[in-house]
C-alpha cells in the first residue's frame, strides 16, 4: 500500500507545502497512538479533542508528514513535512481511498442504512449470498467478518482510514462482497468517502441520534444520501439498485432521491416485494413473499413481524445482485439468528427470558409487541437508555415500556459520561406519563444497577411470564463515566437464574 508523498499531495491541488515531498508513506492514521515510523498523521479537530495537539506525539513515533488545517507551532524547525489545507476531513476523505487502492471499486458494495434493522439485514444479505456461493465480507454494529474471520469494531461504521483498510483487506483476502451497514453519523460525516455501493437498501426511519442530527429533518437527509449517491455522475460501476421500505413514510423521499432502479418492498402498500399469508410465532415466522420471481414460501426461525421487513429488504439485494429464488428460500430458512436480537436464554427456567437490541422508541415497541403476541401471562421489562445520546427518546421508551409491559423495571444501560440518576429521571417522566394514561395499576422500578434489576426481574417472573431485557443485545460490556466493565445480560440472566435455583 506505500505510496509517494508527491503521489498524495498531488490529491490537495491547494495545499500549502512546507518540507520534502519525496518520501514513503506507508501508513495514514488521525490516531497518533496508531502512528508508525512512515505515517502520515492527519489531524482532526474532534467533539472531546483537537488532534492537531498530537501532531508533535505523532512526529515524535516517526511520522514523516502531517496534515493540518492550522498552524502547528510545535512542528516549527522539526524533520516533517507539514501539508496545510482548509479542511483535513475534506483531505482526508480525498487521500485515503487513493492509498488504499480504492478497494470500493473493487468489491460489489452493498450498503444498509435504517434506523432499525440494519445489523440484521446485513447478516441476512451475507447468507444468500454465501449460499449463492460467494465470497463475502461485513461490517456493522456487532463486528467485521472477513469470510469467517470476525474483527473487533468500535463503531457501527468505521470512519474512513479503517473501512478503507477494511475493505483493502477483503479485497487482500478474495472477498466479491461488502455487506455494511451505513449509520447517519457515517453518511454525515463522510465516513463512506471512496466507497462506490452498488445496493442501497432503506429499512425505516423513526426517532434516534437527535442529538447528533438536531432534527428528524437533518436525520432523513443524512439517510437519503446513500440513495444520491447511487446516482450520482461521476460513478464508475454500473447496476445500481436502491431497494426502498415502501411503507415507511420516508420510503418515498429515498425514492425521490436517487435516479439508479428501484426494488420497493412493503406490506401495506403496493411494491415489487411483499408478504402474506404471515403468521408469527415465538419459534418464528411462516409467510409468503411475492415478487417478479413468483413466491417464495418461507419458514424461518426468526420471528416477529419487524423482521419481515428485514427479510424482504434482504430478498431485495439479493434480487438486485440476480439471486434465484431457491437459493433466498435455502439461505433464509437455514438463517438461525443474529447475536442479541431477540435472543432466548435458556437456563432451564420456566418463563421466558429475551435479549434484545431495542435501543429505540420504534424497537421497544416491536419487540414489545411481538412478545405481547405469544406472552401467555406478564411481560417483565428492563431497560434503560445510553448516556450521550438522543434524550428525547428516554420518556418516549418510558411510556412504551409501562404501555406494553406489565411491571417495568428501570436500569442502565452505557451511562457513558452522564449521571445514570438523571437519564433513570428522564425515563421515569414518561412511565409516569405511561401509567396516567393507560394503566395506573401497573408497577415499576428504578434499579440503576443493571444486574440488581435484572435479577429482581427474574425473582418477580412466574411460569409463563415473560421477560424482555432490551438495549444492549449482544453488547458484553457497560461503559461507565470512569471505566468500562465486563457486562452481557445474556451471562448475567444465566447467572442470576442458576442462583436462584440454587437457593430455592
Ligand atoms: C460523534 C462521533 O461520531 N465521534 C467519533 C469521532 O470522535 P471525536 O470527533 O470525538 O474524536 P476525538 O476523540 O475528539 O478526537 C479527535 C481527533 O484526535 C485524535 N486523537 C485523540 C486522542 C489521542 O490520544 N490522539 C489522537 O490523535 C483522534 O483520533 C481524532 O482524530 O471520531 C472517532 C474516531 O473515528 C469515533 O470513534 C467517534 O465515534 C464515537 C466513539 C461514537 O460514539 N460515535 C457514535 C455516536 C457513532 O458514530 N454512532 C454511529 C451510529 C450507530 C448506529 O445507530 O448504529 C456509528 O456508526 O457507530
Ligand atoms: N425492521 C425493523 N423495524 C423496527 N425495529 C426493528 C427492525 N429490525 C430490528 N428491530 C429492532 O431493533 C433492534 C436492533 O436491530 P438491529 O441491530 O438489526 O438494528 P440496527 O439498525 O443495526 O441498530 P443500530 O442502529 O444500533 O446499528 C432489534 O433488536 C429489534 O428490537
Ligand atoms: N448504535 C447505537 C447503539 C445504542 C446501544 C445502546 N446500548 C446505547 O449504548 O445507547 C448508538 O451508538 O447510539
Ligand atoms: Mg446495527
Amino acid at each position: 500500500m506505500a505510496k509517494n508523498l508527491q503521489q498524495l499531495a498531488a490529491l490537495l491541488p491547494h495545499a500549502k507545502i512546507r518540507g520534502l515531498l519525496d518520501k514513503t508513506v506507508v501508513s495514514v492514521a488521525h490516531d497518533s497512538r496508531k502512528v508508525v515510523p512512515g505515517t502520515l498523521f492527519i489531524c482532526l479537530a474532534g467533539a472531546h479533542v483537537d488532534g492537531h495537539d498530537f501532531a508533535a506525539d505523532a512526529v515524535r513515533q516517526g511520522a514523516v508528514a502531517v496534515l493540518v488545517e492550522k498552524d502547528v507551532p510545535q512542528l516549527a524547525g522539526q524533520d516533517v513535512t507539514v501539508i496545510s489545507v482548509a479542511d483535513t476531513r475534506a483531505a482526508m476523505q480525498a487521500v485515503v481511498p487513493f492509498f488504499f487502492d480504492y478497494p470500493g471499486q473493487k468489491l460489489r458494495m452493498i450498503g444498509v442504512t435504517g434506523t432499525n434493522g440494519k445489523t440484521t439485514t446485513t447478516y441476512l444479505i451475507r447468507s444468500i449470498l454465501r449460499q449463492a456461493g460467494y465470497k463475502v465480507g461485513l461490517i456493522g454494529t456487532i463486528q467485521t467478518l472477513i469470510d469467517n474471520t470476525a474483527l473487533p469494531v468500535k463503531n457501527t461504521t468505521p470512519d474512513v482510514i479503517e473501512l478503507q483498510s477494511t475493505l483493502a483487506e477483503m479485497v487482500k483476502s478474495g472477498m466479491e462482497y461488502a455487506v455494511m451497514e451505513v449509520s447517519s453519523h457515517a453518511l454525515a460525516l463522510n465516513r463512506v468517502a471512496g466507497c462506490e455501493f452498488d445496493v442501497g437498501v432503506f429499512t425505516n426511519m423513526t426517532q434516534d441520534h437527535l442529538d447528533f442530527h438536531q432534527t428528524f429533518n437533518n436525520y432523513i437527509d443524512a439517510k437519503a444520501e446513500l440513495f444520491r449517491s447511487l446516482g450520482r455522475t461521476g460513478n464508475k460501476k454500473t447496476g445500481k439498485t436502491a431497494i426502498i421500505n415502501l411503507d415507511d413514510s420516508a420510503g418515498s423521499i429515498m425514492l425521490n432521491n436517487t435516479t439508479c432502479p428501484v426494488i420497493s418492498y412493503g406490506i401495506n402498500t403496493t411494491a415489487d416485494l411483499t408478504a402474506d399469508h404471515i403468521n408469527v410465532e415465538a419459534a418464528g415466522a411462516g409467510f409468503t413473499v411475492n415478487g417478479p420471481f413468483g413466491a417464495i414460501d418461507l419458514k424461518l426461525t426468526i420471528t416477529g413481524m419487524f423482521n419481515i421487513y428485514n427479510v424482504l429488504a434482504a430478498v431485495g439485494a439479493a434480487l438486485a445482485e440476480k439471486v434465484g429464488p431457491a437459493v433466498i428460500k435455502q439461505a433464509l430458512e437455514s438463517f438461525t439468528s443474529v447475536p442479541g436480537r431477540f435472543e432466548l436464554v435458556q437456563a432451564g427456567q420456566p418463563f421466558t427470558v429475551i435479549v434484545d437490541y431495542a435501543h429505540t422508541p420504534d424497537g421497544l415497541e416491536n419487540v414489545l409487541k411481538t412478545a405481547k403476541q405469544f406472552a401467555k401471562s406478564k411481560i417483565i421489562v428492563v431497560f434503560g437508555c445510553g448516556g450521550d445520546r438522543d434524550r428525547t427518546k428516554r420518556p418516549i421508551m418510558g411510556k412504551l415500556a409501562v404501555q406494553y409491559g406489565d411491571m417495568v423495571l428501570a436500569t442502565s444501560d452505557n451511562p457513558r459520561s452522564e449521571d445514570p440518576e438523571k437519564i433513570l429521571a428522564d425515563i421515569e417522566v414518561g412511565i409516569k406519563e405511561g401509567l396516567a394514561a393507560c394503566c395506573s395499576d401497573k408497577s415499576y422500578e428504578i434499579i440503576p444497577d443493571r444486574r440488581q434489576a435484572i435479577t429482581k426481574a427474574v425473582k418477580l417472573a412466574g411460569p409463563q411470564d415473560v421477560v424482555l431485557i432490551a438495549g444492549k443485545g449482544h453488547e458484553t460490556y457497560q461503559v461507565l463515566k470512569d471505566r468500562t466493565i465486563d457486562f452481557d445480560d445474556r451471562q448475567v440472566a444465566r447467572e442470576v437464574i442458576k442462583e436462584m435455583r440454587k437457593y430455592g
